[in-house]
């Protein structure tokens, strides 16, 4: 379903990837290696040859990387023009989301032409969303920036925004026409912007590929250093995400593994007002993966070891595993059951969440009773 191969290009050969997602006429690739933003221009004009484009970033990335990618626009003849808007999760807002679309509007950009997302998550997902609802679905392409982005969200096709009453509540899915993952551009990340990224990362291997939980208990320095192992985390992270989306592109079955530790997670961020001084997406997915791995431990589904490797990985990355690690008032039960009611999963109001039988062992569960959940919440609030 997917391919990988290395194309000519000017970094080492050995520490370039590409990784096609099949999905019949919305196929599209990921580029993966160092200093592909210089080439990026070339590679999508080879692809969406005459297109006009609307860059969007937020400005810490545009302040560091914009100008660059300017450039390999420029190179390859592809009129643009930029948006910044502010960084952080509250940007992925209707607000937002309206100047989005009226900058596209404002620029007649046409059906055909792009929008690209240069930035972590939120920009790609607010982008995105803009791309999918103007004309009713422009082109678009992802530039992601962060590890985060660059292992999970450029990659799939959920774009949105979040709501007051729960995250990623409205959106649509579109695909990306190219997707590029400039690795080298990550040496400007912060220390915990890539922690929370990672956390992204060991999630592959918690849903069905321990031998790849194995190599990043190996390699987790590696990769966090930078050089050859990185490249190879990224590749093997989108290539699993690749697999999923490709046999289920609207989560109507596997795809839902991909929201292990979400349900719990997204509870957590939501309740936390999508404050990045409390929690960003990543920490609160590691903070809900390892509530995931306790939570099947309760309901005797995973060996406790399993449970407790997978925090000590966490832990080791940096990343939080408990809900008393978010700093800020306490959360209630109440408040957190109130989120994850209104999770996308549930089913005529039964509650599914991603539980596992062990590492690399994850299974989407139906109909699980949200008075265990509240069981379980109860004792790990105060912990
Ligand atoms: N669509 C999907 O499938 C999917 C998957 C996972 C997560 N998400 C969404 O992604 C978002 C989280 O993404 P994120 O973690 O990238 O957050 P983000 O976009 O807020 O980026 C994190 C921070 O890093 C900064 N940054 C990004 N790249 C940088 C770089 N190269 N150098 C310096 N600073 C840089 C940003 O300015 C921001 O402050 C959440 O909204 C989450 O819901 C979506
Ligand atoms: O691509 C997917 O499918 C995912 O679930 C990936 C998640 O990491 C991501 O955070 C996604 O945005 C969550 O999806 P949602 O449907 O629960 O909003
Ligand atoms: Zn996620």
């Amino acid at each position: 379903m997917t391919s990988t191969t290395r194309p000519a290009a000017s970094a080492p050969a050995a520490m370039r990837e590409s990784v096609r997602v099949s999905l019949g006429a919305r196929s599209y690739d990921i580029l993966i290696g160092p200093g592909l933003l210089a080439e990026a221009g070339a590679e999508i004009a080879r692809r969406l040859p005459g297109i006009r484009a609307l860059v969007v970033a937020d400005e810490r990335v545009a302040a560091l990387h914009a100008d660059r990618l300017s450039a390999s626009l420029d190179a390859a003849g592809i009129a643009h023009s930029r948006l910044v808007l502010p960084a952080g999760e509250p940007t992925k807002s209707f607000a937002h989301l309206g100047e989005v679309v009226d900058r596209v509007l404002a620029e007649r950009l046409e059906r055909g032409d792009a929008v690209i997302a240069l930035g972590g998550g939120v920009i790609g997902d607010l982008a995105g969303f803009a791309a999918g609802i103007v004309r009713r679905g422009m082109r678009f392409v992802q530039v992601p920036t962060s590890l985060l982005a660059q292992v999970d969200s450029s990659v799939g096709g959920k774009t949105g925004i979040n709501s007051p009453r729960g995250k990623n509540l409205v959106g649509v899915f579109h695909q990306p026409a190219l997707v590029l993952a400039d690795t080298a551009i990550l040496d400007t990340l912060s220390a915990r912007e890539f922690a929370a990224g990672y956390a992204e990362v060991v999630k592959y291997g918690l849903i069905d590929r321990p031998d790849f939980f194995r190599w990043l208990g190996e390699n987790r320095e590696a990769i966090f250093a930078g050089g050859p192992e990185r490249v190879e985390a990224i590749a093997t992270s989108c290539r699993a995400k690749a697999e999923v989306v490709a046999g289920d592109e609207r989560e109507d079955g596997n795809r839902a593994l991909l929201n292990l530790g979400h349900t719990f997670g997204h509870a957590l961020e939501s309740c936390a007002r999508y404050d990045a001084a409390r929690l960003v997406h990543g920490e609160a997915v590691a903070i809900g993966m390892a509530l995931a791995h306790r939570f099947s431990v309760a309901e005797g589904l995973c060996p406790a070891e399993d449970a407790a490797a997978v925090s000590a990985h966490l832990a080791a990355a940096g990343l939080p595993t408990t809900i008393s690690a978010i700093p800020g008032p306490a959360f209630t039960v109440d408040e957190l059951m109130d989120k994850i009611a209104q999770d996308k999963k549930v089913v005529r109001s039964a509650l599914t969440f991603i539980l596992t039988r062990g590492i690399g062992r994850a299974f989407v569960a139906r109909d699980v009773d949200p008075a265990s959940v509240r069981r379980f919440l109860a004792a790990e609030v105060g912990c």
